[in-house]
């Protein structure tokens, strides 16, 4: 290990790493946090060419260039993992403060009162508070099962603390001799650190973007866009889930089919702009009636389903009459005009060896009497086996 070479080494891999992230922040622009994180690798790279001329520098500019670079680095990626949470990012009063003073103690104790061992100390501070703050804040943000999230915020901590602790090191390094084997070594550990952090970090950065495309085509894929409810397919695999859960639980499990009223005279009325309106607004009504466990999906134009989860027929029939009652009582607005609205429903409990389709079948059909008895109604089929 050659000190020299490895600062080369993570000065490369910094400005590699930049540039990668960067093209990757150019195409997906919308993934939170992921331009403060370009702008940490990038102060990192600035840090790392700094050390390569350093030689080539007056001291103080490297000084400064330096306590910086790690400083302006450590803050970016702690924007990064608060805007990646989609946490309110702090006030950047306080980090500008503590990285000027930081700065401008750095210039004292190298033209005022030249001391590196102190200069030593302050560069690793406000970096090793950040980064560390950094690990914590994605770990409140809850895990959330996302492997992705571990390795960074381990990483990132690992890094910070050893920011934070580099002085132990070199009380060791000022202990042995100067240009002993022991100082030698230290400084070695501390560039290789800096180069395995780098690139661990950068990895974390690229699982973090992979995990929020993912999670976003997985939106896509299972969500209708106009309403945000789960789309037929996805609500028919959850439904499939819940009717074997409860089986085996033996908890009782009610399915309601909703269908507006004269839906297609809403859209000739008001047009089809009007119409989709209408389909929000029912939405977000009916979800004020449910729990946070009951399940929507849009089964096809106006037509929707939920599942009610341990519920039994007597609690789903009042929910299906309180959303009833509420659409009723709430005209639904299009382009300030109150448009009328009501809904028929069907209730279905479900039985031994039902399947999600079997199930919304009877729903369905109690949703149809509904209709035929006058629509703007709730109706209850009879389950002979229930689970
Ligand atoms: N605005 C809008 N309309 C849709 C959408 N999907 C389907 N529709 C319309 O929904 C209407 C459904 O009409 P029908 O099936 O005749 O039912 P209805 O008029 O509600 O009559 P009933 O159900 O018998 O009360 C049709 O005019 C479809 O074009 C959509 O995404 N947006």
């Amino acid at each position: 290990m050659h000190s020299p070479t490895l600062i080369a080494l993570a000065a490369i891999l910094a400005a590699l790493v930049t540039a990668v992230l960067h093209l990757v922040w150019r195409f997906n622009r919308h993934i939170p946090g992921l331009g403060f994180w370009v702008l940490s690798f990038l102060s990192a790279s600035v840090f790392g060419a700094s050390l390569l001329v350093r030689e080539h520098m007056p001291l103080v500019l490297s000084v400064v260039v330096a306590q910086a670079g790690i400083a302006v680095a450590a803050y970016c990626c702690f924007l990064g993992g608060r805007a990646y949470l989609g946490l309110r990012l702090p006030h950047h009063g306080y980090a500008t403060a503590a990285i000027v003073a930081v700065v401008a103690l750095a210039v004292y104790f190298t033209v005022g009162h030249p001391h590196p061992v102190a200069r030593f100390v302050l560069s690793g501070l406000v970096g090793g508070v950040y980064f560390l703050l950094t690990a914590v804040t994605l770990a409140r943000g809850g895990f959330n099962k996302v492997p992705a999230r571990y390795i960074f915020a381990a990483m990132v901590g690992f890094h910070g603390a050893f920011l934070l602790l580099r002085p132990a090191l070199f009380g060791l390094i000022s202990a042995a001799e100067a240009g002993s084997d022991m100082a030698q070594r230290i400084s070695q550990y501390v560039a290789l650190e800096s180069t395995v952090a780098l690139v661990m970090i950068a990895f974390g950065t690229l699982l973090l973007t992979n995990e929020h495309v993912t999670t976003e085509l997985r939106h896509l894929a299972e969500m209708d866009s106009l309403t945000n409810v789960f789309n037929r397919r996805a609500y028919l695999t959850l439904l499939d889930k819940a009717i074997s859960n409860a089986q085996r639980t033996r908890q009782g499990l009610p399915v309601l089919a909703l269908d507006l009223d004269h839906f297609k005279k809403i859209n000739d009325t008001w047009g089809h702009g009007g119409g989709d309106d209408v389909l929000r607004q029912f939405v977000a009504l009916a979800q004020q009636c449910l729990r946070k466990e009951d399940v929507m999906g849009r089964l096809g134009g106006e037509e929707f389903a939920i599942f009610l989860p341990n519920a039994d027929g007597q609690g789903a029939q009042a929910v299906a009459e309180r959303l009833r009652a509420l659409v009723e009582s709430q005209p639904l607005r299009s382009d300030h005009h109150a448009i009328p609205v009501t809904v028929s429903i069907g209730v279905a409990l479900c039985t031994r060896g039902d399947s999600a389709e079997t199930v919304l079948k009877r729903a369905d059909a109690a949703m149809y009497l509904a209709k035929q008895n006058g629509r703007n109604r709730v109706e209850v089929v009879a389950s002979p086996v229930p689970i």
